[in-house]
């Protein structure tokens, strides 16, 4: 997957910039604050995925402005063209939201956009993927496989809606007539949902491990090892029968407690506990092995190896670990951002300066 030319239009503190990235690695620098993440964040809603950083679609748009749009020029691996026109409007313009055409077809909401072009990110707010909660490592599993098959979102969407019905009536089951029954209906639904998400989950980990693990190794010359382990809610038995074994604790709690929501994958580094354990530099190692082993995936079941958008993804990594990801990054399409551009200037990549919101070639 190539983006060959970005134009933008009062997107955030960018009024107007045409960007042209390199088929390879393309290096945004510019010091704090002046929207190298603004201009990556503009690459993915090409993807037809919300903002990365959690923003709503107004925020997207130049303070001062009713809309922003984007215009783009993407290709396939195949030399399969398409044209992309996202426009984010405000509350009180003709089009509000984030809406999208492919080559001149009205697709409504940009997220219909989904599928024609990839991309993976890396961002700072993805560290929390070793440390933080389990909700946020299903997060990764659910939207990897949310990309790669169309099916998994009806089912992931079905779960959800199952278990917050089931849920408010484990809260009142004591005043609901018949709320036994229900909840055997109800289990029987989740468990049929539930099962295919964990085994998709299971499925893209027996890919996803041996990938993030060899990338580790390069990325830390071998230094420390990774290990995943995926936590399954079920075994051979099954969900359903799980669900019924759950269910006096279910009651007990007030809330469904087994099931694929509540699944977790263990990062292990030489065999400890990476989320007890790992420093900064190896979290931020693990991420991006990760990240790595995700764009792989993706190109091993599509045959399209997503763009990668690696926001600050330098720092904190030591010499060896840097130059490593500066040789990897030179085989698929990278755009990287960085304060300190030095550090590209052995590469081969492509330089443009980005200051107050201008974008420049150098
Ligand atoms: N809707 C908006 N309208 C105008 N300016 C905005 C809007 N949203 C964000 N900005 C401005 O964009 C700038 C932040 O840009 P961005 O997050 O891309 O920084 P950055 O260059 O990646 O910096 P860092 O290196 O610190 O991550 C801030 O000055 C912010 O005020």
């Amino acid at each position: 997957m190539r983006l060959k030319e970005l134009s933008l239009q009062n997107y955030r503190n960018i009024r107007q910039a045409d960007f042209t990235p390199c088929p390879e690695l393309t290096v945004i620098c510019g010091k704090n604050g002046q929207g190298k993440t603004n201009l990556l964040e503009a690459v993915w809603l090409l993807t037809g995925g919300k903002s990365f950083r959690g923003a709503k679609d107004a925020e997207l748009i130049a303070r001062d402005q009713p809309f922003s749009v984007l215009e783009a020029e993407t290709e396939t691996s195949d030399g399969q063209q398409n044209q992309i026109y996202l426009t984010v409007g405000g509350r009180d313009t003709p089009r509000p939201g984030r809406t999208a055409k492919r080559n001149g077809v009205d697709l409504g909401r940009a997220s219909a956009l989904a599928g024609s072009f990839t991309a993976v990110v890396f961002e700072p707010g993805n560290l929390s993927l070793v440390k933080g909660s389990p909700e946020g490592r299903r997060r990764f599993l659910d939207a990897a496989l949310c990309q790669l098959y169309p099916g998994y979102l009806a089912a992931w969407r079905r779960y959800a809606r199952l278990l917050t019905q089931k849920n408010a009536l484990l809260k009142h089951y004591e005043r609901t007539p018949g709320a036994a029954q229900m909840l055997d209906v109800f289990d029987e639904e989740l468990a049929r949902y539930g099962q295919e998400l964990t085994l998709r989950r299971m499925d893209y980990m027996k890919r996803l491990r041996p990938l993030a693990i060899a990338n580790y190794r390069d990325i830390s010359q071998a230094s420390e090892g990774l290990e995943l382990v995926y936590q399954p809610s079920f075994g051979d038995r099954g969900l359903l029968e799980t669900l019924r074994e759950s269910r006096r604790a279910d009651l007990k709690a007030g809330f469904s407690t087994a099931g694929p929501h509540r699944e977790d994958f263990t990062v292990l580094l030489d065999g400890q506990p990476a989320k007890l354990f790992a420093s900064q530099g190896q979290q931020r190692s693990t991420v991006l092995s990760l990240k790595l082993a995700e764009a792989s995936c993706a190109q091993e079941i599509t045959g399209e190896h997503p763009v990668m958008l690696l926001d600050d993804v330098l720092s904190e990594l030591d010499a060896t670990r840097q130059e490593y990801l500066l040789t990897r990054m030179r085989q698929k399409q990278t755009i990287v951002t960085a304060c300190d551009s030095s550090l590209f200037h052995k590469t081969e990549g492509e330089l443009f300066r980005m200051e107050g919101g201008v974008l420049e070639k150098l």
